[in-house]
């Protein structure tokens, strides 16, 4: 087994315990009770000329790094993503190999005019972006390298009648044609291989040619500095996803900074 296959080993399991304990119909329910969520796609359109949108990520773990970062408090870290420009805010559901809980994702959602808020996960069935829905997420993150190309449509189709968006992620060539065949709204491009987990920063800058305009562009993994963050600025990407570089910073809110400040 690669490490993606034992973390989906996982979530296959941990999905079939919640489909013994949820109720669908009360999800439903407690979303009929709540206000649509802000729109996620919109918050990442980068017009031109304009600096480059940052989804800044709640992240305390991960299986590449192990523990990097306490995050006592997810809702002080958000707030000070808010106030420092955040297009949106990533928060790592996952809690095995993050650290993160959809406990998290709800109170972070209780923040005041928060910005649209992705669920971090790997969701294989819709009962987690039902979940998502209610717990306050705008959007869920649909990796290609987890999922056939029908249960991507299927997961896409289930997000927008929730008035949710997906960002689609790929790692390669391959995941890309396929998932063009999808016509996704909003395509992420992951420099890590989930496989491996090696970050090669070109991955994003080779694949990116290959999507067509209209479509939302984001590069994802292995952004630390003002450089790296003007080299995917430069090459017309959208917007950056940022995990560890923010919640390993002494001061996470002038970081956002340093990276945002960046045009092209
Ligand atoms: O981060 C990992 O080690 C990882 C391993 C396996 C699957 C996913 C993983 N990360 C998810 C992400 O895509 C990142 O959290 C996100 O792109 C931010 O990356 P970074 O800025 O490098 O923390």
């Amino acid at each position: 087994m690669n490490r993606l296959e034992t973390i989906l080993a996982h979530k296959q399991r941990e999905i079939e315990e919640r489909l013994q304990t949820v109720s669908p119909e009360q999800l439903e329910r407690d979303i009929q009770e709540t206000l649509p969520p802000p729109d996620f796609r919109e918050a990442l359109r980068r017009p031109p000329g304009a600096p480059v949108r940052l989804i800044a990520e709640i992240k305390r773990a991960s299986p590449s790094r192990g523990q990097m970062a306490p995050i006592a408090n997810p809702i002080e870290l958000a707030h000070c993503y808010q106030q420092n420009g955040a297009a949106a805010i990533s928060v790592l559901t996952d809690a095995r190999f993050f650290s993160g809980s959809l406990e998290d994702l709800r109170a972070i959602a209780a923040l005041p005019h928060h910005p649209p808020l992705l669920r971090k996960d790997f969701i294989l069935h819709p009962i987690q972006i039902l979940e998502a829905r209610a717990a306050g997420a705008s959007a869920v993150l649909l990796i290609a390298a987890c999922l056939s190309p029908a249960s991507l449509r299927h997961l896409m189709a289930y997000a927008a009648e929730l008035g949710m968006s997906a960002l689609v992620e790929v790692h390669n060539e391959a995941e890309l044609e396929q998932v063009l065949t999808c016509q996704p709204e909003i395509i992420g491009i992951n420099n890590r291989n989930l496989r491996t987990f090696e970050v090669d920063p070109y991955t994003a800058l080779r694949l990116l040619p290959l999507i067509p305009s209209p479509m939302i562009k984001v590069a994802e993994s292995g952004i630390h500095t003002p450089e790296d963050a003007h080299r995917f600025a430069d090459a017309g990407f959208d917007a950056l996803l940022v995990g560890e570089a923010l919640v390993t910073a002494a001061n996470p809110g002038e970081k956002m900074k340093e990276l945002i400040g960046v045009v092209e």
